[in-house]
């Protein structure tokens, strides 16, 4: 495989060259488990670690390496490697930590495009949606939605579900597709660039690995069985994560989010909720709460049946959250200003006291 087929650029190379890694291999991160990871070459795939001084500089777990990374790497056994550095990224996909409010979790890095994948059966949920389609503007990657298991439902309740998407998510492509007839398949197929990298994202047994198997007309080993094969060190051959297609696309596989929290990037509920943010510039009074004053064009548009109560409330939820998210940052960053403060000042003391 050469690395053009897993997205390499020449900015990449450049980058490579500026910093003197020309005698390096150059991969891409295909699977991150506890500090190991797989990297595709166009050597083969290797098992790699962290060269000791990375995981030192490192300041948080985001700065290591994650699925969808360029990294610089030294092979120091069969199939086995050290990684050395870690290219600039061009987009950081995350989300909120799970269990840990107020910290990041990168989804994956280097994206272009993200697929929000959802069934059209006890998944679907609009909501959801707007959360995916939220993060992928914090990124700066493009959103696509691709409904699956149409086969499951009649071509009307098709018809109308896709026209609920539509009238509530303007701008995003929609694409509805079966994995078991195949249907719309093809349309999703010809929409790939060469050399751009697409993320699935979607919740547990949407059909995530089954659109990949669709996709890239090969069929895949079940994921559980290689995450194993990580844990006892073996040489996995498939990838799991990250799949080059036929014509020059890469495809990153995402195991099932239950959650999806947002974070403070900026630009995700902007670009989510533009229709809120363009009514609300034109209220009366810039400073609106858009709760009862004459003027106000976001009250207008809920009488008028333009902007739908749900997703004003869907809108509140989120920016509340997100404020949530950004106090939680700030408090943290006083906590440990204050916490360094006291460091010192024991220091200090300590000294001043030595005799
Ligand atoms: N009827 C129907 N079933 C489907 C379709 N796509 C997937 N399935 C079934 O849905 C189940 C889950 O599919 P997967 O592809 O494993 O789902 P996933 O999103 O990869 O799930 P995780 O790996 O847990 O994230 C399987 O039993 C599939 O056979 C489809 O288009 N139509
Ligand atoms: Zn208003």
């Amino acid at each position: 495989m050469n690395l053009e087929d897993l997205g390499y650029n020449e900015t990449l190379e450049g980058y490579r060259q500026e910093h003197g890694f020309d005698h390096h291999l150059v991969g891409r991160v295909t699977v991150e488990h506890r500090e190991r990871y797989m990297v595709s070459t166009e050597a083969g795939e290797y098992d790699a670690e962290l060269l000791g001084n990375l995981r030192f500089a490192a300041e948080s777990k985001n700065d290591l390496p994650a699925v969808g990374d360029w990294v610089a790497l030294s092979e120091y056994d069969e199939g086995k490697a050290l990684i050395h550095a870690v290219f600039p990224r061009h987009t950081v996909l995350e989300r909120q930590a799970v269990g840990k409010f107020g910290e990041k979790q990168i989804i994956a890095t280097n994206i272009d495009y993200g697929i929000i994948v959802q069934s059209v059966n006890r998944d679907f949920s609009i909501n959801r949606l707007e959360r995916y389609l939220t993060l992928c503007h914090a990124a700066k990657i493009q959103p696509l939605i691709v409904v699956t298991k149409v086969d499951l439902i009649s071509e009307a309740e098709q018809e109308s579900l896709l026209g609920k998407i539509r009238s509530r998510i303007a701008d995003v492509p929609v694409f509805a597709v079966s994995n078991e007839t195949q249907a719309g398949i093809g349309a999703l197929k010809n929409l790939f660039v060469k050399g751009k990298t697409y993320c699935l994202l979607g919740s547990s047994g949407v059909g995530k690995s089954s659109l990949i198997n669709s996709l890239s007309g090969m069929e895949r080993m079940k994921t559980g069985a290689i995450s194993e094969g990580i844990d006892r060190g073996k040489h996995v051959t498939t990838h799991r994560e990250l799949v080059p297609l036929v014509n020059g696309a890469v495809l990153i596989d995402n195991p099932g989010m239950r959650e999806v929290g947002i974070t403070d990037g900026k630009g995700g509920l902007e670009n989510t909720f533009e229709k809120i943010y363009a009514l609300a510039e034109t209220c009366k009074f810039s400073d609106c709460t858009h709760t009862s004053e004459i003027g106000c064009a976001v009250l207008a548009a809920l009488d008028s049946g333009e902007l739908e109560e749900e997703v004003l409330e869907h809108f509140y939820k989120m920016e509340n959250e997100q404020a949530h998210f950004t106090s939680t940052v700030l408090e943290r960053k006083v906590r440990d200003k204050k916490f360094g403060k006291m460091v010192r000042e024991v220091k200090k003391y300590k000294k001043k006291t030595k005799y």
